[in-house]
């Protein structure tokens, strides 16, 4: 169970009268059971990484505290802090920044057992995860930049798995992959996440994302939390009307809307959940094709012009 009380982080630069404080993150507050995948979204500059980074102790707050449990990791200092690191992990956009580019991807995929010392765990780990994950054996032996984007997030994820941490921070993991390569990296930490109970904070900015992996959600708007609740509730009924402005321009981008509904008719609205929501209310709407995205099903409306 993770536990954030109050959390708040203020970026200072500047000295005297040149001095400019940026309140990144405010007093947010949220908890996560360990069953839990739970979804940050909001737009870009609302603090999203700032709050990541302080759950993972990347940065140090300016107030609040973080508990995985019933140890507070705020308090964590010195060597204590570096043994307890390998329990924090933190999967980036770029996986490439992640590994060092002149290790094998093998030996960076055993470095973190090394590092927290369970050596005599790793021939069995590294063997588990390769085949739980689908990984292929030949690129261990490769460089990152011999192998693909979406195999190196493998591995990234594959190396915080092997640690048994106790929170995973994934923050906007797929952005720079394809879709289809998106929909196997976000299958895969779904999956991972039902084998193995870890709290997962996903950071996304992209609704979609969040509603198809995320149990429960908090919409994030300058630095503070504005909405927080079941992901699926969140979005039918969003109450705050940033939430529902974020959700409506996700759904509705110009001429082209898209929902998630794979029981719905392929040639009418019915059973379309945003209709009443349309933002183009003059405007029928026509639903054009049909689209699986790795178990997501999409159906693109088009909106046809009364005239
Ligand atoms: N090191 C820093 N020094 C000063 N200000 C910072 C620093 N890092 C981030 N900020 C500011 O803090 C605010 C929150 O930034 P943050 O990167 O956490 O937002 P975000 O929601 O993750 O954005 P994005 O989705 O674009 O990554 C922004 O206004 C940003 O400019």
């Amino acid at each position: 169970m993770l536990a954030v009380e109050h959390l708040s982080k203020t970026y200072t630069s500047g000295f005297f009268l040149n001095k400019t404080e940026v309140h990144a993150v405010r007093d947010v507050s949220f908890s996560i059971r360990s069953d839990e995948i739970f979804g940050l979204v909001g737009e870009s500059g609302c603090g999203k990484t700032t709050l990541g980074k302080m759950l993972v102790r990347l940065l140090e707050p300016t107030g609040g505290r973080v508990k995985i449990g019933d140890l507070d990791v705020t308090n964590l200092k010195g060597a204590e802090l570096q043994r307890y690191w390998p329990n924090l992990q933190m999967i980036f956009q770029d996986p490439r920044s992640s590994l060092n580019p002149r290790m094998r991807i093998g030996d960076s995929l055993v470095e973190g057992l090394l590092l927290s010392g369970k050596r005599d765990l790793i021939e069995d780990t590294v063997q588990e995860i390769i085949r739980s994950m689908n990984i292929r054996e030949e690129i261990l032996n490769r460089y990152p930049h011999e192998v693909s984007g979406g195999e190196i997030q493998r591995i990234v994820i594959a190396r915080a798995i092997s640690l048994n941490p106790a929170l995973i921070v994934a923050d906007e993991p797929t952005s720079n992959l394809d879709l289809s390569v998106q929909a196997q990296i976000l299958t895969l930490i779904k999956n991972i996440q039902k084998e193995h109970p870890i709290p997962c904070v996903l950071i996304s900015h992209d609704i979609e994302i969040v509603q198809w992996m995320c149990d429960r959600t908090a919409v994030m708007l300058r630095g503070r939390i504005v909405e927080e609740g079941p992901t699926d509730d969140l979005i039918q009924n969003p109450l705050h009307p940033y939430t529902q402005e974020l959700i409506n321009a996700s759904l509705f981008c110009g001429e082209k809307i898209e929902y998630h509904n794979p029981e719905v008719s392929q040639t009418t609205d019915e059973g379309c959940p945003y209709k009443e929501r349309c933002s183009m209310v003059k405007q029928e709407c026509r639903i054009g094709e049909v689209q699986l995205r790795g178990g997501i099903h999409k159906v693109a409306c088009r909106a046809v012009s009364e005239n």
